[in-house]
């Protein structure tokens, strides 16, 4: 029986991580410009490159209220976020297209996606992680926790200390369970559905490096945050 109670040090534990999480939502206006009026295919880049700009600013600021983040080694801290931004990327995207938005705002949003100059490729891989992720229909917790759980993956590049990032992951985790079962009483599976999205999303780091690669013919250009954290230029 206790092994599924939230005990009361892991609801505050979890409180912390959502508020952080909620606290650091992108912009609206940002969101709210893809809707407008119809865009070309560089305007169109231009504001995936502003939202992805500050989607990265919102994950620092996320990252270091993640409890015990800021003692790891200073190295390890880059590491970890320089190699889970594209995945954090990907989910908060799938994350604000699962969110309900007014009928036809979805629609919008992905024809402007799909008309913004990335090849067609990597739409395919792209919106099929989107699809999945929004048919979990995970509660905002999950999202928090999830987000928080990729961000903190010990086997990244240049991770020194795995077994310390190992340490701060694994309550992360035994929440995001114990959320899981209570939040999908009548799927056993879904946790373990949960953690296969991760997997999903590795695969979408490899797509993102090529996607850079062919935007780099038509030199397209990137904000110096993003070619820092993508190690790009
Ligand atoms: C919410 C933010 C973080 N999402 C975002 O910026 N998107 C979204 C997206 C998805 C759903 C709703 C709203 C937007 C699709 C794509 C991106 C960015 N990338 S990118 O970073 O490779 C990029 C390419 C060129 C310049 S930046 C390309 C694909």
């Amino acid at each position: 029986k206790e092994k599924a109670e939230i005990t009361k040090e892991q609801q505050a534990f979890m409180k912390v991580i959502v508020d952080s999480y909620n606290r650091h939502q992108i912009p609206q206006d940002v969101t709210k410009k893809l809707l407008q009026e119809q865009y070309s295919a560089e305007e169109n880049f231009i504001l995936l490159t502003e939202m992805a700009t500050s989607q990265v600013q919102v994950l620092v600021e996320f990252t270091k209220n993640i409890p015990g983040f800021l003692s790891l080694d200073h190295e390890d801290q880059i590491a970890l976020l320089k190699g889970s931004a594209v995945e954090a990327m990907f989910l908060r995207s799938a994350q604000v297209l699962s969110t309900k938005m007014p009928n036809g705002h979805t629609e919008v949003l992905e024809e402007r996606i799909r008309n913004s100059g990335i090849s067609e490729e990597f739409m395919t891989p792209m919106f099929n992680f989107y699809k999945s992720i929004g048919k979990l229909h995970m509660v905002q917790e999950e999202q928090a926790l999830l987000t928080a759980v990729t961000i903190l993956t010990p086997d990244r590049p240049f991770v020194k200390d795995h077994p310390a990032v190992e340490r701060l992951q694994e309550p992360m985790l035994e929440v995001l369970r114990k959320l899981c079962a209570l939040h999908h009483p009548r799927e056993p599976q879904y946790f373990a559905r949960l953690l296969g999205r991760l997997t999903e999303l590795r695969t979408l780091n490899h797509y993102h490096t090529e996607m850079l690669t062919s935007w780099r013919m038509n030199d397209q250009k990137f904000t110096p945050l993003l070619c820092e954290i993508w190690d790009v230029q």
